[in-house]
């Protein structure tokens, strides 16, 4: 059974057709990189995925799950609760491109906030789940400290920390480097790169095509909100059928 199942999913706002028919599947342990030129749609399918973006049509399941969606009156599916909504929302995990943290609160706290108040865990259980997750992406001295003392890619991995500290099914990356500076990519790159290889789900949009290469199970070109080829890395990253494709590899179509 699929962790993730995504079918037939569409996008629009207002007339631009921005998703037109995404259908995605993620096994355990798949990492599945999300490619494309600006403006594709990549981002967008992230934020469908979970919710944070309306869809106007689709279907998502979770562990053969599906997402009850509901029609509401401007004509997108939302999830038919709040509650259900945020239950399902630590199970597809996301890391946003610029960290999100909370910067009145430390970065323990930050850790601890979802797991206390989402899934109902004890202070206890919740710092203890913290400092464990804080540690394994190499931020664990630093739980005292407010984002705003730390480098980027420091932040982004307490970002991380904090996903994982949810213990989701899926973990949703939208272009998780894109806001740091270069020498600080590689950190985030290699804790992305453990969390693959200690078996983790994950949907990463990026433009890291070393990543995509060498991490992924999975790539997806997508182009104009439609998956134009998908495959293995080494398939469609060195022999891509498209033209668009082939341009985009080669800088032409950024
Ligand atoms: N809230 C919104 N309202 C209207 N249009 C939107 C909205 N969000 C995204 N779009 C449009 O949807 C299209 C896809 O945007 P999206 O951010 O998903 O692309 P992307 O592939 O992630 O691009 P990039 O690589 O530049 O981040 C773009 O044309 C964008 O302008």
């Amino acid at each position: 059974m699929a962790e993730l199942l995504v079918e037939n999913l569409h996008k629009s706002y207002g007339p631009h057709a921005v998703l037109q028919g995404v259908d995605l599947s993620a096994e355990k342990g798949d990492v599945i990189s999300v490619i494309g030129s600006s403006g594709s749609g990549k981002s967008t399918l992230l934020r469908c995925i979970n919710l944070l973006e309306k869809p106007s049509e689709g279907r998502i399941s979770i562990r053969g799950e599906a997402l009850t969606l509901q029609r509401r009156a401007h004509g997108y599916l939302d999830c038919s609760c709040a509650k259900q909504l945020q239950r399902m929302r630590t199970r597809l995990a996301m890391v946003f491109q610029n960290f999100n943290l909370w910067s009145h609160m430390t970065v323990l706290e930050n850790v601890i906030e979802a797991p206390m108040h989402v899934l109902g865990l004890s202070r206890g259980q919740a710092v203890e789940r913290a400092r464990h997750y804080l540690d394994q992406v190499g931020v664990g001295q630093r739980d005292r400290d407010y984002p705003a003392h730390l480098s980027g890619g420091q932040q982004q991995r307490v970002a991380i920390a904090r996903v994982l500290a949810m213990e989701p099914d899926v973990m949703l990356f939208d272009e998780p480097t894109s806001a740091l500076d270069p020498e600080l990519v590689s950190e985030v790159l290699a804790v992305m790169q453990a969390l693959a290889r200690e078996g983790r789900t994950m949907i990463v949009v990026t433009h890291e095509m070393g990543f995509a290469r060498n991490v992924s199970s999975q790539v997806i070109f997508l182009h104009q909100g439609r998956i134009e080829e998908q495959g293995l890395p080494a398939t469609v990253l060195t022999s891509p059928q498209s033209v668009r494709l082939q341009q985009f590899l080669s800088g032409a179509l950024k």
